[in-house]
């Protein structure tokens, strides 16, 4: 059992700088919990709150009911890699697997059969003779992750740590850690600013931004209902654009006037947006990029059609960057690749698949 609650912890630093603002957050035993954040909003100092390196500076920290906010690092039954972490050098992977046991004077055999389990879920079987100048990435990190988890550790928090590994090998290693922690009795913290991790397991998510919870839930619950602009910029199999939309009533119906272009909303949006009183008011009107295509009107004025400037291709060659009246943006390119730089093209917006957000609380109104 090793289930984990958070009760509003704040962290601040000698200087005044707080990067942990009241967060309180429950992880059930067993669960794989994804962090998902900025850069500097404070993910790897909750890390270091949750395993001891570094103080909590108020609130506290409950591990399997006990509470262990001042509990000693080695008292709290947590695993940690963090993206810094590295082999012992000059040791082979099995003596990296086997050092702390040993000092910690566990007998031989308890160790060996270890090694043997996790080498089997690892994949280590074929390196364990190996130092870690003679490693390629992936190995390193499996010995680091293998190394880790020698101690069974109840909870392991993972920071970072495939950031660093080409884009192949992280597909690879993502749909690993599935089934190693399936395997596994364990309850996993895994943290990244890249939301790709936690779509592809597809298991519960949190977003965080400077120091506090934005949302929790799984990834599709995410993606399909943002809590704000900053979740919907962060979650989603691909990028919302935002633009500044004027809602309007006319004959009954209810529509967004944009600057190069409007359209009428599904009834049941506009009845939302009237109800709420912003009829005649601004809101910031998300989209995502697989919801705008490439239209064949050629006539600006019509329903759902937008009029923008192509400025250029995504690497890939799947999206195209357009620059609209009021703001940039990115749409499928649906194999269209030939546009010129500035070249006019239309966009057609998909009424259904909007997203609203207040324009001066960022909340999402539907
Ligand atoms: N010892 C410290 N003293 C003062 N400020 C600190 C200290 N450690 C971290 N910070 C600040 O706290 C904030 C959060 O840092 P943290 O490393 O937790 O962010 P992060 O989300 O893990 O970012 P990254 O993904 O880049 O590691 C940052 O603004 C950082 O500069």
């Amino acid at each position: 059992m090793s289930g984990l609650v958070l009760k509003n912890v704040n962290k601040i630093y000698p200087g005044g700088q707080q990067s942990v603002k009241d967060f309180s957050l429950e992880i059930r035993d067993r669960e794989f919990l994804i962090l998902v954040g900025p850069a500097g909003c404070g993910k790897s100092a909750l890390l270091r709150m949750i395993g001891g390196l570094d103080e909590i500076s108020s609130g506290s920290l409950f591990i399997d009911g006990k509470d262990m906010t001042d509990a000693d690092p080695k008292d709290r039954n947590i695993a940690m890699l963090f993206k810094n972490s590295v082999l012992y050098p000059g040791m082979t992977v099995e003596d990296n697997l086997s050092f702390a046991l040993r000092m910690g004077k566990m007998a031989q055999e308890e160790i060996d059969r270890r090694i043997r389990e996790i080498s089997g879920y690892l994949k280590l079987s074929d390196i364990l003779d190996k130092k870690p100048e003679e490693l390629t990435g992936e190995e390193t990190y499996r010995a680091l992750l293998g190394r880790a988890m020698m101690r069974r550790p109840g909870i392991l928090l993972l920071d970072s740590t495939i950031a660093d590994l080409e884009e192949s090998l992280q597909k690879v290693m993502r749909k690993e850690f599935k089934d190693i922690h399936k395997k596994m009795d364990m309850t996993v913290i895994y943290v990244t600013d890249n939301q790709e991790t936690a779509l592809a397991l597809g298991t519960r998510m949190v977003v965080m931004n400077e120091g506090s919870i934005c949302q929790d839930g799984t990834p599709e619950e995410l993606a399909a209902h943002p809590a704000n602009c900053f979740v919907g910029g962060v979650v989603g199999r691909s990028p919302m654009n935002f633009f500044l939309m004027k809602v309007f009533s006319e004959g009954g119906r209810i529509g967004l006037q944009g600057a190069s272009g409007r359209m009428l909303v599904p009834e049941a949006v506009g009845a939302v947006l009237e109800n709420n009183g912003y009829v005649g008011k601004e809101v910031i009107t998300g989209v995502r990029a697989e919801d705008v295509c490439l239209s064949r009107a050629s006539e600006d004025g019509q329903d759902g059609h937008f009029s923008a400037r192509f400025q250029s291709m995504t690497g890939d060659g799947t999206m195209l960057r357009f620059q609209a009246e009021d703001a940039d943006g990115i749409c499928q390119a649906e194999g269209r690749t030939d546009f010129r730089e500035n070249e006019k093209i239309y966009l057609f917006v998909d009424a259904e698949k909007i997203y609203l957000f207040d324009k001066d609380t960022e909340k999402n109104i539907l």
